[in-house]
């Protein structure tokens, strides 16, 4: 039968990216969703404002919402210093297994912890399983309906502390009203848009940085 995308995103890591050399894992997928099939990948242009945001937050602990092919996971972790580490959620196992030969591609394997599960399931249990206190930093970028249902049980969990960032993927197309709504009006949260386009085309998308300021 027919590859998938993701094992036909793999494939080109595999022959056109360097084990052990992280951008030419980025560059090798974001050439192949820019000239031979688009890919939900968060991409060059939102992704170098995701650089930035890590960079600025210098995260001990990162928390990622939906792996897909472990495009952002190799981002992120690539510009973890050495005992930071990103614990991403994925639900899909066929995307997991790929995400986690991307990743060893990457050379990032240690400082990835790719969960297979639902965020809604799993969020519960970060204090007890991964002996996390609260995360620095949140990238979301899974169902867009489950952004502002994860937030609130982030919360309630006690892993969203002052200066916590939230990074969202997605808030313009396909699009989060509810999440939008929801940390633009809460004295809670300090938020601001970094106008971008939806990965690989001329469309408007954007990044969503909210600051959660305590209670
Ligand atoms: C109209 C329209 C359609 C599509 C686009 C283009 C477009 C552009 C984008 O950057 C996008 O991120 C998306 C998008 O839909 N992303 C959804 C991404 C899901 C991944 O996360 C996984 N997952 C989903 N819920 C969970 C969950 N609870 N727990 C754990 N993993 C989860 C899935 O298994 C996937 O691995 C779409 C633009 C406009
Ligand atoms: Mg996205």
């Amino acid at each position: 039968t027919r590859t998938s995308r993701p094992q036909r995103i793999l494939k080109a890591v595999q022959t056109k990216a360097t084990v052990g050399d992280p951008q030419s894992v980025i560059t090798a997928i974001d050439h192949f969703c820019r000239h031979r099939e688009w890919a939900m990948n968060v991409g060059d242009e939102k992704g170098s404002i995701l650089d930035s945001v890590v960079n600025e937050v210098s995260p001990v602990t990162v928390l990622e919402l939906g792996t897909y092919c472990g495009y952002s996971t190799v981002r992120i972790a690539r510009l973890l210093p050495p005992g930071a580490c990103v614990i991403t959620l994925e639900f899909n196992p066929d995307y997991a297994a790929i995400a986690r030969q991307v990743i060893k591609w990457s050379g990032l394997e240690d400082k990835v912890q790719l969960v297979e599960g639902a965020s809604g399931d799993w969020i519960p249990w970060m204090k007890e399983h991964f002996g996390v206190q609260a995360f620095d930093l949140v990238f979301l970028d899974h169902w867009k309906e489950r952004y502002l249902p994860d937030t609130k049980l982030l919360e309630e969990c006690g892993l969203i502390q002052k200066g916590t960032v939230l990074l969202a993927d997605n808030v313009i197309c396909p699009g989060t009203p509810d999440y939008l709504e929801y940390v633009r009006n809460s004295p809670h949260y300090n938020s601001q848009y970094y106008r971008s386009h939806l990965e690989y085309t001329k469309a408007e998308d954007g990044l969503e940085k909210s600051v959660f300021l305590g209670y």
